[in-house]
């Protein structure tokens, strides 16, 4: 299962999440993704859905407690979130046994015998505590700044502090056992960086929130309901913070132009009255409804009342358009953050392709016409500008990738593909007899050795490699890796065929000759050697690429998203 390939810092619960389904490919690219992030002394943050952050309180042996620390890396935590461009819904939760039990009473407790006790001047120490208590505030204040939606997962004890820490979330969720006190009163304070600030405006029953204040007493999940602090309830931590992530999941799906905007409106009205709500919500609009996202949905929703009235339009075509309509795209110029893209679809059409210049070896195909075109990857690069289509007849110089070569890839023919390029042969694999191979010529016909399909037909077969995959994998061997990915780029599933096949393609990349190569290859088909997944050689293959499939992504992607079972449910 999927453990065996998980890092040790990802959170163990989610490997048994059962609301979101992830696939290992999904669960390594949010891994290589979660080393992105910026780690801090007292809080831990990871990616455990594609575009969503999850920020743990993390001094567990304190019970989260925040003190000065926590207090200023919350702070830059959220200041950083804001702006972070692959992240689009948080989730704050604690690590350990509970949530948070408030200020840390060690913390506190400097506020009066620390530095101010040293100040003689009753207006200097005023100074000096309001400096004190600014800073505070401004931690907490950069969260509720932060213009990505924030779901609270709450469970243990949500004492003080933790109050404050939930005015300023959007969305807050809670296990059924979580003690929850405005202990303020009890410290003799009145509360100060958001509780009596913010919350006035939000929860539902004033004069229950008011005795809460007052009184300081512990009170349980209903009342915490009834005053409109908790929004919904859930029996484990587990249970709450895979609730949580699966929302902000949900609502990191939709258009980032649409939710960040909600979300600005909605604390510009908290914050305001109502006749100045509407004058900044006219300004916003009429610059946001230029917004493209609107196009697609417009389409989206166009194209679903079409098929709900005329049923016109094939349930596949339907499906595919209603994803499609859902990928909301940042246009943030590349350069900011190249790695960005990575979490939306990669089958999306770039038609302004700088990383066609990128390539520097010529690509080509001969093209039998045996594969469905629409599903050709060879096609797909060649509609891009990465690939020319050969010609039968046509000689190609560099090392041509066919079922006909004597010869493995191997780590020596860099200096051909530098000079020359490398060819791929698109034929099926059930009419090798009919392909002409002797109509296209040139000297250095390669095999490919050992390796894994990650398509979105053949994933996990052996062998049963894709024109794209046939590509990638010469220019691992060859040691032209970069080329390789910005090849796979162009594919929703690409990014999987280098990761699933790592240690193998180590492997060969070190080999000296293709005789080494041929016996790596031997070594890993029979078992010999072992390269860390479950997939189990198969010697009947043909060693090559295959007849292959690109625009079936329907049924690759229902596996990685379970919001495209019921999607599928719906249409049909
Ligand atoms: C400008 C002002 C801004 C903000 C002001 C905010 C006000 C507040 O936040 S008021 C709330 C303050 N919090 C508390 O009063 C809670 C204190 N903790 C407890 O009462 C208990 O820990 C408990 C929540 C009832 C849980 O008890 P138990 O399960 O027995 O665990 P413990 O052994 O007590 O705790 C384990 C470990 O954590 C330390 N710890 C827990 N909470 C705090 C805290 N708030 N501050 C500092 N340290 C805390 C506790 O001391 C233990 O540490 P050890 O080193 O293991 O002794």
């Amino acid at each position: 299962m999927l453990r065996t390939n998980l890092s040790k810092d990802f959170p163990d619960f989610l490997l048994q999440s059962i609301c979101c389904t992830v696939d290992r490919t999904l669960i390594q690219s949010i891994q290589r993704f979660t080393s992105s992030l910026p780690s801090y002394q007292t809080l831990k943050l990871t990616y455990p859905q594609p575009r969503v952050v999850l920020v743990e309180l993390n001094r567990p042996t304190k019970l989260n407690a925040i003190n000065k620390q926590l207090f200023d890396d919350l702070k830059t935590c959220f200041e950083y979130l804001n702006t972070e461009r692959t992240c689009r819904a948080i989730v704050l939760t604690g690590a350990g046994r509970t949530f948070t039990t408030g200020i840390d009473l060690k913390y506190l407790s400097t506020f009066a015998t620390g530095d101010v006790a040293q100040i003689d001047d009753i207006a200097r120490k005023a100074l000096h505590l309001r400096r004190f208590i600014h800073e505070t505030q401004a931690s907490f204040r950069a969260i509720d700044k932060c213009e990505k939606p924030i779901i609270a997962a709450v469970y243990g004890h949500c004492l003080g502090a933790a109050i404050d820490l939930l005015s300023s979330c959007d969305i807050r969720y809670s296990s059924r056992e979580t003690i929850f006190s405005i202990k303020e009163v009890d410290m003799g304070i009145a509360a100060d960086i958001s509780t009596l600030q913010i919350l006035p405006k939000v929860i539902t029953n004033h004069s229950l929130f008011r005795e809460l204040v007052y009184t300081a007493r512990a009170f349980k999940i209903d009342e915490a309901q009834q005053i409109g602090l908790i929004s919904q309830v859930f029996d484990t931590r587990e249970a709450v913070i895979d609730a949580a992530i699966c929302l902000a999941s949900k609502i990191a799906s939709k258009s980032p132009v649409a939710v960040q905007g909600s979300k600005i409106n909605l604390n510009y009205a908290r914050d305001h009255t109502i006749e100045e709500n509407f004058k900044f919500a006219c300004t916003w609009n009429s610059s946001m409804l230029l917004s493209e996202d609107i196009v697609k949905n417009v389409m989206a929703s166009t194209e679903k009342n079409s098929i709900d009235s005329s049923n016109k339009m094939s349930h596949r075509t339907a499906k595919k358009n209603h994803h499609k309509d859902r990928e909301y795209i940042d246009r943030a110029p590349k350069a900011t953050n190249d790695d960005e893209d990575d979490f939306h679809s990669a089958d999306e059409e770039n038609d302004e392709d700088d990383s066609i210049e990128q390539i520097r070896i010529p690509l080509a195909m001969w093209d039998v016409n045996q594969c469905d075109p629409k599903r050709c990857t060879g096609r797909k690069l060649v509609r891009h500008g990465f690939v020319k289509p050969l010609k039968l007849g046509n000689h190609f110089g560099g090392i041509i990738l066919s079922p006909m070569g004597q010869k493995c890839v191997s780590p020596e023919d860099k200096q051909i593909v530098l000079e020359s390029g490398i060819a791929v042969v698109d034929c099926s694999w059930a009419k090798l007899d009919e392909t002409p191979f002797s109509r296209m010529k040139g000297k250095h016909l390669r095999l490919l050795p050992y390796l894994v399909a990650t398509n979105n037909v053949n994933y996990g077969k052996p062998c049963q490699l894709s024109c794209v995959e046939a590509f990638a994998a010469a220019l691992a061997i060859v040691g032209l890796r970069d080329y390789g990915t910005i090849l796979l780029d162009k594919f929703k599933w690409g990014h999987a065929f280098y990761t699933l096949n790592a240690s193998l393609l180590e492997t060969y990349e070190k080999c000296d000759s293709a005789q080494a190569v041929i016996e790596c290859d031997r070594r890993f088909r029979t078992g010999e050697e072992s390269f860390g997944d479950s997939y189990q050689p198969n010697r009947d293959m043909p060693p090559s690429e295959s007849s292959e499939e690109e625009e079936g992504d329907e049924a690759y992607e229902e596996n990685l998203h379970v919001e495209n079972l019921s999607l599928k449910t719906t249409d049909e």
